[in-house]
């Protein structure tokens, strides 16, 4: 028996699939192999990590003269693949053929779907029609039959994907997502993203890439990520979950302008960008919000969520701690809240980094996928340039918090109420603002703007702008394993790697 010439490790956890291999003729006379009667051979389909965290499949292929041991060789791989427990065998898979650049069906038939297939994975596909499509199928399809969901699309079609999932075991459990403070069940099910859309920040915070293939490949090794959630309730009334950005002001308003140019496709975002970076619009409001007392880590931190990240596994245990003591009272609600009331330009909720092409550190770098703990980040009114010199620090090394206008806390619940709304609450009838509508009256120029500005959450707007926001702690479950520390130089060995069997 003799590998390539050059040397391979593999953990048995990262090989993809192995197969008899069947030797054509001319393969048969190159080399040393000439020299037999009849060679024998299997190939070893794995994991080659490369730069950047992008994975890729690649393989090698062990000649041997003897039949027998050939398939001894092949039988103890196979074995050891049954071992790995986590891998999925049968998944649910929905293709948005619309998402991001139209692409999501050709990049699943072409780069997916033949890895599945080598992984024998067996596979239910449903192409979307319309919006909602998945999320209305989920409330009805029988789950327990498959071991995942895998969404093709962008960070919308995963919202929609993790609304219908949630959404099914609330209603299986008699819950009422309606109420703020119910207790909500936890999801269980894992879910796979095969990057297909605009921004794509879910797939890439958690991988550390946005690539189909490297996504498929931590789906077939059968990775599991928790991630936190948070609940968006408008008084007694759901409005939305959201795992990546909640953002009033400056997203908000990206969004509400992009949603008209869809056609432009993934550009819409630079366009709206730029149009309301000019527009410089601030919000008043007051944010209410209790601190994150649990968690390890603080939003200023230097380190990042990594791969097996000891802050989001502290937050694992006082979870499972919570489950056990579940039925006592949780004091909670007696809490301390931080109240402030300001002029923003920006206000962003993010329960993980948001790193994304566009920004590869993203809104909040030392955020965490699964701390049960969400950045509140607070960009007060200030200049357009110095708004500027803000969002240029999204894609360099510089500190984007490093600035008396930008507050970051990083909190476990927050609420928020524009001036307008309080000012509405409060009966308050001012017809001279009734009637300027948007603009501030007293100062044309100054871009206060008196409307409200909408909530983005995770790329779709909601209808309220007075929210109630609480953070799930690792509330649904990913095919990721986290940003991989220089995956490319550090890969870690396991005890039962290839080169140790041979
Ligand atoms: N067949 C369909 N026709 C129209 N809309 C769809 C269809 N299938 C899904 N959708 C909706 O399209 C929305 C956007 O999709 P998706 O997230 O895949 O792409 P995107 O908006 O380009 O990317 P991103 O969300 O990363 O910015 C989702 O909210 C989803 O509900
Ligand atoms: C002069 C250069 C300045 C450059 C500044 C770059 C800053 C980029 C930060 C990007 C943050 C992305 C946050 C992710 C939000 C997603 O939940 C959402 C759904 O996909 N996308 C958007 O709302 C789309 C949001 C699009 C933002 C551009
Ligand atoms: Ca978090």
């Amino acid at each position: 028996m003799s590998p390539v010439p050059e040397n391979c490790f593999v953990p048995t956890s990262e090989i993809i699939a192995v197969e008899e291999t069947e030797l054509n003729k001319k393969q048969r006379n190159i080399g040393k192999w000439q020299k037999m009667a009849k060679p024998h051979a299997f190939t070893v389909y794995y994991v080659k990590k490369a730069r950047n965290h992008r994975w890729r499949c690649s393989d090698v292929t062990f000649w041997c003269v003897d039949e027998h041991l050939c398939n001894q060789w092949i039988q103890a791989l196979k074995e050891l693949l049954e071992m790995q427990k986590s891998r999925p065998k049968h998944l649910l898979v929905y293709i948005n053929p619309y998402g991001g650049k139209r692409q999501g069906k050709s990049i699943y038939e072409q780069k997916v779907a033949p890895l599945f297939s080598l992984a024998s994975i067996s596979t239910d596909v449903v192409i979307t029609e319309h919006a909602n499509h998945a999320k209305d199928n989920l409330l009805e399809v029988n789950i327990n039959k498959y071991d995942g969901v895998v969404c093709v699309g962008g960070d919308g079609m995963f919202s929609e994907v993790m609304h219908g999932l949630i959404g099914r075991i609330q209603k299986d459990s008699g819950i009422d997502q309606n109420n703020p403070k119910a207790p909500l069940v936890q999801c269980n099910i894992r879910i796979g993203i095969i990057p297909a859309g605009s921004t794509d920040c879910i797939c890439y915070s958690t991988i550390g890439i946005s690539d189909p293939v490297t996504s498929a490949l931590h789906i077939i090794v059968g990775d599991c990520q928790p991630l936190d959630v948070s609940s968006v309730h408008h008084n007694n009334t759901f409005l939305k979950y959201s795992v990546s950005l909640l953002g009033y002001g400056f997203y908000g308003d990206i969004l509400k302008d992009s949603e008209k140019k869809r056609w432009m496709g993934p550009m819409r975002y630079d366009y709206s960008g730029f149009k309301t970076f000019l527009s410089h619009h601030y919000y008043e409001g007051t944010i209410s919000f209790q601190p994150a007392k649990h968690t390890l880590g603080s939003p200023r931190d230097k380190d990042s969520c990594r791969t097996g990240c000891y802050i989001c596994k502290k937050s694992e245990q006082q979870l499972a701690e919570q489950h056990k003591e579940c039925g006592l009272k949780h004091e909670e609600d007696e809490e301390e809240w931080k109240v402030i009331k300001g002029k923003f330009l920006a206000i962003n909720a993010v329960n993980m980094s948001c790193a994304c092409p566009r920004s590869p550190k993203g809104l909040s770098p030392a955020a965490h996928l699964a701390d049960g703990s969400a950045d509140l980040i607070l960009v007060r009114k200030c200049s357009r340039f110095d708004f500027l010199r803000y969002l240029v620090r999204h894609t360099n090394q510089d500190d984007q918090f490093d600035f008396s206008f930008v507050d970051v806390y990083r909190v476990k619940s927050f609420q928020f109420t524009s001036k307008l709304s309080e000012d509405n609450e409060s009966n308050i009838t001012d017809i001279g603002k009734k009637r300027f509508g948007q603009f501030c009256r007293d100062h044309p120029a100054c871009c206060c703007n008196i409307a409200n500005s909408t909530w983005n959450c995770d790329g779709e707007t909601l209808d309220s702008s007075a929210i109630q926001v609480r953070v799930h702690c690792q509330f649904v479950k990913l095919f990721a394993r986290g940003i991989e520390e220089n995956s490319k130089d550090e890969a870690v060995y396991s005890q039962s790697s290839i080169e140790q069997l041979l």
